[in-house]
């Protein structure tokens, strides 16, 4: 068992009295990107939601390093597995600032993580009113990574960018998940599957 290993345990997740989640277990290991496919209304947002907490299983468990979620500190599991959403959710403001909701740290290391992004620091003093929705969307990663974590997970993070956007996304992780990251990345697009899965989980199939 690897400190990063993310384990889905038999969850089953109920909401309003519909079957969300029927049983489904699934492991997600560290330096390697799983693809989490399935047809639209499958449950994938659901599973991601659960493994940082965002919502909490009906029943069964997610374990991350062998320890059960319920039993750790909420903002302390969301430092170690970051999330990012469809779309961008910048805050008003600069880069910088954007940065520093992540974490306060120096320029330099805000370079750093903008580098991993594909992007620069000349970028810092830009105000995100005025970015592109694929630079959005990699500052939301940059912001992400401030906080330096172990996993992430990616829920459809390229379906609102060009495909060219949707590339450098995509190479970001590679080279995230190759310096050991755990990465679960939702996707219904079964060519970004092949581009960059080393695992595949497939919802639906395995419940
Ligand atoms: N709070 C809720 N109350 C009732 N139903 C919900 C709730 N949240 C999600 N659902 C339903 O659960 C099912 C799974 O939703 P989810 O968003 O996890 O699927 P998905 O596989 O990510 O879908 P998509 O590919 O379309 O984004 C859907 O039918 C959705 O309408």
């Amino acid at each position: 068992m690897d400190g990063r290993d993310v384990v889905v345990d038999q969850v089953v997740v109920h909401r309003n009295g519909r079957l969300i989640l029927d049983g489904v277990s699934a492991a997600f290991r560290p330096g390697a990107i799983t693809a989490v496919c399935g047809p639209s209304g499958s449950g994938k947002t659901s599973l991601l939601r659960l493994i940082n907490r965002l919502d909490v299983p009906t029943s069964g468990a997610v374990r991350y390093g062998g320890v059960d979620v319920a039993g750790l500190d909420v903002r302390e599991l969301r430092r170690r597995v970051g999330m990012i959403f469809q779309r961008p959710t910048p805050f008003p403001g600069t880069v910088r600032a954007n940065l520093r909701q992540g974490a306060e740290r120096s320029d330099t290391d805000y370079a750093r993580v903008l580098e991993q992004v594909a992007l620069t620091a000349s970028m810092l003093d830009r105000d995100t009113a005025d970015l592109s929705g694929g630079e959005l969307q990699r500052v939301c990663l940059a912001r992400t990574l401030t906080t330096e974590p172990e996993a992430l997970l990616m829920d459809e993070p390229t379906s609102s960018l060009d495909p060219d956007a949707a590339r450098v996304v995509e190479d970001a992780a590679r080279a995230l998940a190759g310096a050991g990251m755990t990465i679960v990345w939702v996707t219904h697009d079964l060519q970004q599957r092949d581009r960059i899965a080393d695992d595949v989980f497939a919802v639906g199939d395995a419940q």
